[in-house]
């Protein structure tokens, strides 16, 4: 359980114009501002759920990411992660947590795999057993038995994450903070590491909040979004809700048997996209099932999909409305 109410993070930082007489000025008077990285944020997450954490650069998120773990301490506000306030570092608490940084390495950079996940080991005091048996479940989910033997910074960029995850997860953390864990991966390293994540939930009933750039991380695991925007919280709750309320269109593709003449979509929708028989079409939320009904009674159509626009530009739009 993650209970955060009326969070706030301000950092105070020095502010220096360019050049060298604003570098001799500022050795006698020091000009700060203050930084309002989160205000004012609340959301509840219960155990179990894989929540969402969106936002664009510089909106927060690792900062809120930070005060749930403890790195950081709030300005304002409480948050209380597993019963415990992280600031506190409690070990009882940091044995139950986990934080995945996708740009940043937490095993040891010179060591072979195998013996940098001893070393975490040694820090979670994990007994033989627990840590066997855990190692031989990761090892096998992750497919890292090649891996174990190379030194961490021969890995390329899959491995290295792949073996982060393990490394992260081999004290069986209840609650997973994951900030962009698949960020430069390729498409099938993505894969990877969402169906490990997905697994990973389902069988420990682990709590997770995830940051990520790919929307793609997010429809696939979670259905539940908080989107953040310059320090506060614009929207928490359901993703299809949010796709609903900023999207008034839906995206009807119809492939043909035979091609028609371009006038023909007068009347059906906007033709967003052509491709020989294939045909994109916008259309209004409400009017969607009318219009893919009239398009089968009407035209020679082989095959209709009705897909929401891309989940990338929804979010641009909720941020563009806030
Ligand atoms: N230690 C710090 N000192 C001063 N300002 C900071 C510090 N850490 C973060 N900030 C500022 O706080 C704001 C939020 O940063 P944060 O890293 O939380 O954003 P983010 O949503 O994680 O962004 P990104 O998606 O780019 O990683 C930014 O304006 C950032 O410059």
């Amino acid at each position: 359980m993650i209970e955060v109410r009326d969070l706030a993070k301000h950092f105070r930082v020095h502010r220096r114009q360019p050049g060298l007489r604003a570098a001799f000025r500022a050795l006698v008077h020091r000009e700060h501002v203050t930084v309002h990285a989160v205000d004012q944020v609340s959301f509840t997450i219960p155990t179990g759920e894989v929540v969402g954490f969106l936002g664009p650069n510089g909106a927060g998120k690792t900062t809120t990411l930070k005060c749930l773990t403890g790195l950081l301490h709030p300005t304002v506000g409480s948050v209380r992660v597993l019963g415990h306030t992280p600031h506190r570092r409690e070990p009882a608490f940091l044995r139950r947590i986990s934080l995945v940084m996708g740009q940043r390495n937490a095993l040891f950079w010179d060591l072979p795999a195998a013996d940098a996940f001893e070393v975490n080991r040694a820090i979670y005091g994990l007994t033989g057993a627990a840590y066997r048996s855990a190692l031989d479940e990761l090892v096998t989910l992750l497919d890292l038995e090649p891996l174990l033997t190379k030194q961490v910074r021969v890995l390329s960029l899959g491995e290295r994450m792949r073996c982060e995850l393990a490394g992260a997860l081999l004290h069986r953390p209840d609650v997973l903070f994951l900030d962009e864990p698949t960020l430069g991966l390729d498409v099938n390293g993505q894969a990877a590491v969402r169906a490990f994540l997905r697994d990973y939930n389902a069988r420990y009933g682990a709590t997770v909040l995830l940051t990520s750039h790919y929307m793609g991380d997010v429809t696939a695991l979670a259905r539940r979004v908080l989107v953040i925007d310059r320090g506060t919280l614009r929207f928490d709750g359901d993703l299809a809700a949010l796709v609903e309320a900023h999207s008034p269109h839906r995206l009807i593709r119809v492939t043909l048997r035979e091609a028609v003449p371009a006038q023909t979509w007068v009347g059906f929708g906007e033709v967003s996209a052509a491709d020989g028989a294939v045909v994109t079409l916008v259309v209004p939320r409400a009017e969607t099932a009318a219009v893919a009904a009239r398009l089968l009674a009407t035209l020679p159509v082989e095959d209709v999909a009705i897909e929401d626009p891309p989940v990338e530009d929804i979010i641009r739009a909720v941020f563009t409305h806030a």
